[in-house]
């Protein structure tokens, strides 16, 4: 197997109140697809961010490859109405790029000669995709990205994870990206991490599709993602305040999904 892109050990971020993640030990290696589920307010942002070294490890230590390359593709991007903003001048952010190049990489992400549009005209799956092709120009080896099929519909998310497995295939990079279209997670991902203030549970989406109780679960909204809470969720949350939501209790799932 190939050396980890990126590593955490005993990994916690605090804010004033405690920390709001703690002993995270995780690693991407090249061309692997990794993605972090989890509740909302359950660190993965924060994660992210550590991983990224925008925010200071309170404990624990971040090892990147020498030298890595990295591709964000933020959770929001706020584009001021008033600024005109074509798409080829947001890809030259922060770094001039000449027009063959843009050309390419749009095509790439399936939004060939957009480079006039607006930004703020770009409905929300070319949007998706423009700041996809801005993280590709950094050819990277990682491609990380918080919530990148955030107000998608389904096949806009499906195409989206598609487009996603064909850039892993040709870069060879690892991509790390945090989701909430569980769905979809379980069939575009090689390994997924549930983080709910620390790393709740791992594996691989086929070990949980191979279960009876997956399958039972599979197709009904979020039940077959949420079985895989069911499935390695074998503790009890009474840690620092993160609140563990009733929509994640294992059974009354089940009930609710099953019954
Ligand atoms: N700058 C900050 N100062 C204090 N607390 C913060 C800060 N940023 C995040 N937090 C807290 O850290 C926790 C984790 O936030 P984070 O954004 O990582 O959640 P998330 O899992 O990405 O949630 P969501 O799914 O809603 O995006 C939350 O309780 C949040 O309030």
């Amino acid at each position: 197997m190939s050396a980890a892109l990126i590593t955490a050990r005993g990994l916690a971020v605090a804010f004033g109140g405690g920390p709001v993640l703690r002993d995270v030990d995780l690693e991407v290696r090249a061309g692997e697809i990794v993605t972090i589920v989890g509740p909302n307010g359950a660190g993965k942002t924060i994660l992210l961010r550590a991983l990224l070294g925008i925010l200071p490890p309170a404990r624990g230590r971040v090892t990147r490859r020498a030298g890595l390359r990295v591709g964000y593709v933020p959770q929001r991007l706020h584009i001021d109405a008033a600024l005109p903003m074509p798409v080829r001048r947001f890809l030259s952010l922060p770094r001039r790029q000449g027009a063959a190049v843009q050309a390419r990489v749009l095509e790439r992400v399936g939004v060939p000669g957009i480079e006039g549009q607006p930004m703020t005209t770009l409905s929300g799956g070319q949007f998706q995709r423009v700041l996809l092709a801005r993280a590709l120009l950094a050819e990277p080896e990682l491609l990380v990205m918080d919530e990148p099929t955030q107000g998608l519909d389904q096949p806009g998310t499906a195409a989206f994870y598609r487009l996603i497995a064909a850039v892993r295939a040709e870069l060879g990079c690892g991509v790390l990206s945090v989701s909430h279209d569980l769905n979809v997670v379980m069939s575009a991902s090689d390994r997924v991490i549930c983080v709910n203030g620390h790393i709740c549970c791992e594996g691989t989406p086929q070990a949980v599709l191979d279960a009876p109780e997956y399958r039972k679960l599979f197709g009904l909204g979020t039940g077959g993602a949420l079985a895989l809470y069911r499935h390695h969720h074998d503790h009890a949350h009474d840690h620092g305040g993160v609140a563990e939501p009733a929509a994640l209790e294992p059974e009354r799932v089940r009930d609710r999904e099953v019954g």
